[in-house]
């Protein structure tokens, strides 16, 4: 039997770790390395988000590596948002109308450590920390890494190399310089930044939110939110503009203008937050941004996986699950991989690529829904409407946010389409008061369903 190629893979955050074990599993002989320090020995958290929301689509992805169970046992189920609204009032909007359905909490450490310690424990995998890759010439299937400690460098060689190293890829950039073939490539960034604070758990240790939710204090320009850790924490994050608005990133300059601007839109939270002040000056903010590229491919040689190949901004908690869902996607293609790289490749990106554009524009939505339109009549209308229609006539309908989250079996893209479309058509039926109460639930399904049908024949989309 042909021996199977030697793969480097580039970064060892969420996706590399993942790839680097599923390769493995198949036989491949994998070398991983990574610029960082080894995670589960050092904490160098800074830039990261501290937890994610993980869902069906990375849950599936664990699942076929044999850690669906280990990464759940690490969850604090979601099972909604809970909205915090100016006055102090909270509610809870379910995600959807089916108990089973939550997203989960899970910390970046603790799932990428399971996936180092799996990949570790596999025979044909070597690890690497400490090293920076600089450049790669994919033609020849090498890259060169510097020693973070020593400075020194050195070139790897293999058969094939996976870029798995996130937003600011080397494998990317290099693509980009190789002039060898067209490389389209797009980057925006949102005129907001993130910064990450803390609510730490009681006296007593206890959660002082609730603790199976997402909270959101959405404030129509810049939102607030918190998601529990395993320790009775809450990581809360602040969206806000970097330049514009009465407060902004750029001109709370102080620990009380910081506490003034909390004490005005989040004082439920800033009670929670005694140090508010300090920790918005020690924390970084970062950016947000959505990176497209294509090919992801080069030489039928190297691959862009995860981030580096279409990194998106965090607002439907997503950017990790497609990563994941990615490994899963490559997988399937190389069920059909008869020894042609190229090949394989370009299978991988043709059945791919639509899915990812979908979710960096998805994302882009669900920043407006998150901080503004959570807090709108209407939108909580649509939202009752819709959990209502799940509960009683769950196989005949499920929301946008269902079929993103939930609806693995579905790509990005149809969810979108769908989605979008359902959106659109409740809430033109809601503003022209064609719902009302005295229909049946049933009667106002048919009606949703005939008018989102309608808006997709006007698009051309039948289903
Ligand atoms: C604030 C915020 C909140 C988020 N919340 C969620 C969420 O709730 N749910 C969700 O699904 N997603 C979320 N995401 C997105 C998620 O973090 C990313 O999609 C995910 O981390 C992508 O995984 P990755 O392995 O491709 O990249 P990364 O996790 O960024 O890993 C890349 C790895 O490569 C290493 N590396 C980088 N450059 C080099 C180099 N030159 N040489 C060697 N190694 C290198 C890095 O150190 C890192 O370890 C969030 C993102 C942000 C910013
Ligand atoms: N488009 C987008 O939305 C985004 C783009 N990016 C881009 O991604 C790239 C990487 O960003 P980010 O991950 O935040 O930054 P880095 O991982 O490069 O650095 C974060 C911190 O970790 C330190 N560090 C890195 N490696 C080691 C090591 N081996 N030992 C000890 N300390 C270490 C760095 O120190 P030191 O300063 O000494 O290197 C720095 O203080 C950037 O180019 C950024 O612009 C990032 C996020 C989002
Ligand atoms: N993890 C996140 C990080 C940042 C911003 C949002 C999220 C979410 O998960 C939002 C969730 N999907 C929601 O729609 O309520």
């Amino acid at each position: 039997m042909k021996k199977k190629e030697n793969i480097l893979i580039i970064g060892a955050g969420l996706c590399g770790s993942l790839l680097a074990l599923r390769m493995a599993q198949r036989g491949y002989q994998v070398q991983l390395i990574e610029k960082r320090p080894d995670l589960r020995k050092t904490d160098i958290s800074a830039g990261r988000s501290i937890n994610l929301a993980f869902s069906n689509r990375g849950i599936k992805a664990m699942k076929l590596v044999g850690l669906e169970r280990k990464a759940l046992e690490i969850c604090i189920p979601m099972n909604g948002r809970m909205i915090h609204d100016q006055e102090e009032n909270t509610f809870l909007s379910p995600y959807s109308g089916l108990k089973h359905e939550y997203i989960n909490s899970i910390s970046r450490t603790d799932l990428n450590a399971l996936l180092l310690d799996e990949a570790e424990k596999m025979e044909n995998v070597s690890i690497q920390f400490n090293q920076e890759c600089l450049a790669v010439n994919s033609a020849e299937a090498k890259a060169t890494f510097r020693d973070y400690h020593s400075k020194e460098e050195k070139t790897i060689e293999a058969d094939l190399i996976f870029g798995t190293d996130g937003a600011g890829s080397s494998l990317r950039k290099s693509m980009m310089e190789d002039h060898s073939f067209l490389f389209s490539f797009s980057q925006d960034y949102l005129q907001h930044g993130y910064k990450e604070l803390s609510i730490e758990p009681s006296k007593n240790g206890d959660f002082q939110l609730h603790k199976n939710a997402l909270h959101i204090w959405p404030r129509g320009e810049n939102m607030l939110i918190a998601l529990p850790n395993l320790d009775g924490s809450f990581t809360v994050t602040l969206f806000m503009s970097y330049a514009e608005g009465d407060y902004n990133f750029e001109n709370i300059t102080s620990e009380e203008k910081a506490v003034e601007y909390f004490n005005t839109y989040y004082p439920d939270a800033l009670k929670l937050m005694p140090n508010l002040g300090k920790e918005f000056f020690e924390n970084p903010t970062g950016p947000l941004g959505t990176v497209k590229c294509s090919p992801w491919h080069s030489h039928g040689k190297s691959l862009l996986m995860g981030d580096s190949a279409h990194a998106i901004v965090p607002f439907y908690g997503q950017g990790m699950n497609a990563s994941f869902e990615d490994v899963v996607v490559f997988d399937e293609a190389l069920e059909n991989h008869t020894g042609d790289w190229e090949t394989t490749f370009k299978a991988y990106q043709e059945a791919r690529k639509k899915d990812t554009d979908a979710i960096a524009d998805l994302a882009i939505d669900n920043f407006y829904e998150m901080k503004e339109h959570t807090a709108a009549p209407i939108f909580q209308q649509k939202r009752k409407l819709e959990t209502a229609f799940e509960q009683e006539f769950p196989a005949a309908y499920a929301s946008k946010y269902r079929l993103v989250t939930f609806q693995e079996e579905i790509g990005y893209a149809e969810a979108m389409q769908r989605g979008r479309a359902q959106d659109k058509a409740m809430l033109r039926l809601i503003s022209k008061g064609k719902i009302n109460e005295q229909m049946t639930l049933e009667e106002k399904l048919k009606l949703v369903k005939a008018e989102t049908t309608h808006i997709l024949e006007e698009i051309n989309v039948v289903y």
